[in-house]
């Protein structure tokens, strides 16, 4: 979401115009506007509210994705037919949902379907750099990603600057 923000703000900086979308069904607030939010169509309480679902709150999360998958018309009603915008679609933090699950590779194809061109960027948290076997966990996180969504990938770093001078230098090397 920090990221989502930061684009926009750039983008209007250079009187460039990019849409946002939330895709987490279980966002709490971001501070940026949305031409769309999957919590119109579910909600994650919905999901574990139902007496028959009764899910956790990860088994919720995949509920909403699929769900959404499921109701791709929902969607491409929200994203309208103006074939020129730039669409920023804020994602669930749900590592599984990348890695290993197919949810986000079909909505993925549902994008491309509506002839989007699709890029990923993961976020990663700095602190995984800086000590190995975070490392490797990151890096194959990543992979396993890039892996699963075969489209364009930007792995992004974040939170650098909560790095410390230490954690800075291991970081370069
Ligand atoms: N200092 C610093 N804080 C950051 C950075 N990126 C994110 N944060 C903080 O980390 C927290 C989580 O960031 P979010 O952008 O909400 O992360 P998210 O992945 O959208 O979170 P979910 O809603 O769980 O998916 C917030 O308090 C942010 O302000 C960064 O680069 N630097």
């Amino acid at each position: 979401s920090t990221y989502c923000k930061t684009i926009i703000e750039h983008a209007t900086a250079v009187q460039r115009s990019i849409l946002a979308v939330n895709l987490d069904p279980a966002a709490e607030h971001f501070d940026y506007e949305v031409m769309a939010d999957i919590r119109e169509l579910i909600h994650l309480d919905d999901a574990m509210e139902d007496e028959e679902l009764r899910f956790g709150p990860n088994g919720g999360l995949v509920f909403c994705m699929e769900y959404l998958v499921e109701n791709s018309e929902w969607l491409k009603e929200q994203l309208g037919e103006d074939s020129d915008d730039y669409i920023l679609f804020d994602c669930p933090g749900q590592i599984e949902l990348y890695t290993h699950m197919n949810v986000m590779r079909r909505l993925v194809n549902m994008l491309h379907s509506m002839d989007f061109q699709v890029c990923a960027v993961f976020l990663l948290d700095s602190q995984f750099m800086i000590d190995a076997s975070k490392f490797f966990s990151g890096v194959m996180t990543a992979l396993a990603t890039m892996v699963n969504l075969e489209i364009p990938h930007i792995n992004v770093l974040s939170k650098v600057d909560l790095l410390d001078r230490q954690s800075l230098k291991q970081l370069s090397r």
